[in-house]
């Protein structure tokens, strides 16, 4: 049966949304073929809204294929669907890394409340204990590396965040490609780069476990506010410019919780092509 979907993107980080039942699972080589900017329709992530006995509930797949527990971007794309197709300004929905809920921010802008960041070394997850403000890892040479004891932050999701000026493309091509798989993260790891411009503003690029170098990354950009904030290098709310634009994070002191506010754009729609199921 053809699936349509809605193409979408938060500040260029883009979508494939689609509305299935509950148990659709897509085999990784599906996922990729449609994931495949030359041959497929072309995203970073596969978004499946489906509505459950609790709900509403979202899925989110990388452009490799494989399922993970959290998106950022996308959750703010699926949100402001969810509120255009009922005609409300809040939505409350189920993610695998737990309830999520978001409401209007203005003409297609959208707050997420992402929930608390996970800070304890075994919840990013770290295969070691280590003190997830600036864990032992460095990248070049022993007496004199690039980047090192960058902070763990998990938002449903790892993150590691290096605080630096370096973010020329190939050096976080490099790195990140080189950290995403470290074994240090027995669940692979998104990899921040950021340059602390002020205390309420940072400059962050992202290489993406499994979607590579985005033009932006939600859950980054909440993973590296927690970060900074927890090393006193920014105030516990900034702004956080991505090559795709801007987000507003605010790591609330009350709530513990991460709210990420920014826009959401739709950019057409169409069918999945029906691939062969390999
Ligand atoms: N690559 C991420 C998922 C998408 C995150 C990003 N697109 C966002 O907006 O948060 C991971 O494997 O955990």
């Amino acid at each position: 049966m053809a699936t349509p979907y809605v193409k979408m993107n938060g500040l260029g980080n883009d979508f494939a949304v689609v509305r299935v039942g509950r148990d659709w699972s897509p085999s990784e080589a599906q996922v990729r073929a449609w994931a495949d900017r030359a041959s497929g329709i072309g995203f970073d992530q596969l978004i499946a809204l489906s509505e459950g006995d609790g709900g509403p509930w979202v899925r989110f797949w990388n452009s490799d294929g494989g399922e993970v527990s959290a998106c950022g971007n996308g959750s703010r794309a699926a949100a402001w669907l969810m509120m255009e197709a009922t005609g409300t300004d809040r939505v409350g929905f189920g993610t695998p890394a737990g309830p999520l809920s978001a409401e209007r921010a203005g003409d297609r802008r959208v707050t997420v409340d992402m929930g608390a960041p996970r800070l304890n070394w075994d919840r990013i997850p770290l295969a070691e204990e280590m003190d997830t403000r600036g864990i032992e890892l460095q990248v070049g040479p022993i007496d004199d590396p690039v980047v090192h004891t960058p902070g763990a932050v998990s938002m449903g999701n790892p993150h590691v965040v290096f605080f630096t000026d370096r973010q020329d493309d190939a050096f976080v091509r490099g790195t990140g490609s080189l950290i995403e798989h470290h074994p240090l993260f027995p669940e692979g790891v998104n990899v921040g780069f950021a340059n602390v411009l002020g205390r309420d503003r940072i400059r962050l690029r992202v290489w993406e476990r499994g979607a590579g170098l985005t033009k932006a990354c939600g859950t980054g950009a909440c993973a590296a506010l927690v970060a900074a904030a927890r090393r006193g290098l920014t105030d516990r709310a900034a702004t956080l410019q991505l090559d795709g634009g801007e987000l507003r994070i605010v790591w609330d002191e009350a709530t513990d919780h991460v709210l990420m506010t920014g826009g959401v754009e739709v950019e057409g729609t169409g069918v999945l092509p029906e691939t062969s199921p390999a």
